[in-house]
């Protein structure tokens, strides 16, 4: 394998842990020329936000953002199309016989706790660290030979790089698209897609689909749906039919048209939201999962109707049986609320 750039030392990597952090390392060095422009752009941002005074010693700066941005954030762009498939085998254990890296929770010991400067104990798993903190950390459990140098470098890491993993870098963490589920297998009447919705995509990755991701590359509803097709239009919104990615569940999601700029807007589009979430479930009113604002629109996440009145034309006359269900539904649907209006 081609290295650039190696600054470190063979021999301070020992074991299969630190052959897989090399590995990713220079792999991602290599290889990201070829990367796409959001994984580019969003590193570039992340890194920005790392200034000189954040650098920890003994480490090229540089060679540490790469390192912990392609190992914590993104599952690389290696895993979307490695190079290598060999050395993607170096994570199964059954293969190789190669232990796999330790969990977190193991290295919660006594060992790994460092006093800091001013004589409290630091947790390694603890909220207040940072992810370049605990990825030293876990480095440290198995490069015995640069002990001291870690200890320097975890010390002084709590000193400066207080900041370091900013709050959009946590959220695009959140953001790895989960792999689809095209059909629930516990749902009796399981909604059947015909064709495969993520296509050619599928086997190409476990996770990441950069081309759809939004320009922020933090779109709630593009990582976490399918849009299907758009079924229905408010004065201010759309609402389009959806499968949801991780439970394979369809669902309507409706979104505002326009983006909610004022406070009192927002307040206003909330009120729906809360009405819906209020009334809880009820077989006439529609089930209500979700909701969230992404690009200043708000998203409503519901349940699915498969009809809906306001679909008939104005020329088609109901029938006296689709009537009588419409008027039993507003009937039920008053007392419902009558009923919650009591309990409050
Ligand atoms: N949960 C749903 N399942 C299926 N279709 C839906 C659902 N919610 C809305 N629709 C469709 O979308 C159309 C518009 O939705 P809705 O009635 O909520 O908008 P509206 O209240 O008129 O709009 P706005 O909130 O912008 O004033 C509905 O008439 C219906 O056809």
């Amino acid at each position: 394998m081609k290295r650039r750039g190696a600054k470190r030392p063979s021999n301070k990597m020992k074991g299969t842990l630190g052959k897989h952090f090399q590995v990713q390392f220079h792999h991602h060095q290599s290889s990201s020329a070829t990367s796409s422009s959001i994984f580019t752009r969003n590193l570039l941002d992340f890194g920005s936000q790392d200034d000189a005074s954040t650098s920890v010693p003994d480490l090229d700066a540089a060679d540490d953002k790469d390192f912990i941005l392609s190992q914590d954030f993104f599952c690389t762009p290696d895993y979307i199309t490695p190079d290598n498939q060999n050395l993607m085998n170096g994570f199964d254990c059954n293969k190789e016989h190669i232990p796999c890296p330790k969990s977190p929770e193991k290295l919660n010991t006594l060992k790994s706790k460092r006093p800091r400067q001013d004589g409290i104990l630091v947790n390694p798993l603890s909220p207040t660290l940072s992810g370049s903190q605990q990825i030293v950390e876990l480095a440290s459990d198995n490069f015995d030979a640069d002990e001291g140098n870690l200890e320097k470098t975890i010390i002084s890491g709590v000193q400066k790089t207080k900041n370091y993993v900013s709050q959009s870098a946590v959220a695009l963490r959140c953001r790895v698209m989960p792999p689809p589920c095209i059909k629930n297998p516990y749902l009796k009447d399981a909604s059947e897609v015909d064709t495969d919705p993520f296509g050619n995509q599928r086997s190409k990755c476990a996770g990441f689909f950069p081309a759809i991701i939004g320009g922020d590359g933090l779109s709630r509803y593009h990582t976490d749906f399918h849009e299907i097709e758009q079924i229905g239009t408010g004065h201010f919104s759309r609402v389009f039919k959806v499968l949801k990615r991780i439970d394979g569940c369809l669902y309507a999601v409706k979104h505002s048209t326009r983006p909610l700029h004022q406070e009192t807007e927002r307040r206003k589009a909330l009120m729906e939201v809360q009405a819906l979430a209020a009334l809880g479930s009820h077989e006439n009113i529609v089930g209500y999962y979700s909701s969230w604002f992404e690009n200043e629109q708000l998203y409503i996440q519901m349940e699915l109707c498969d009809y809906s009145l306001s679909r008939k034309s104005s020329t088609q006359l109901f029938t006296e049986g689709e009537f009588l269900r419409a008027m039993h539904q507003v009937c039920r649907w008053q007392r419902h609320c009558s009923l919650y209006m009591k309990k409050e």
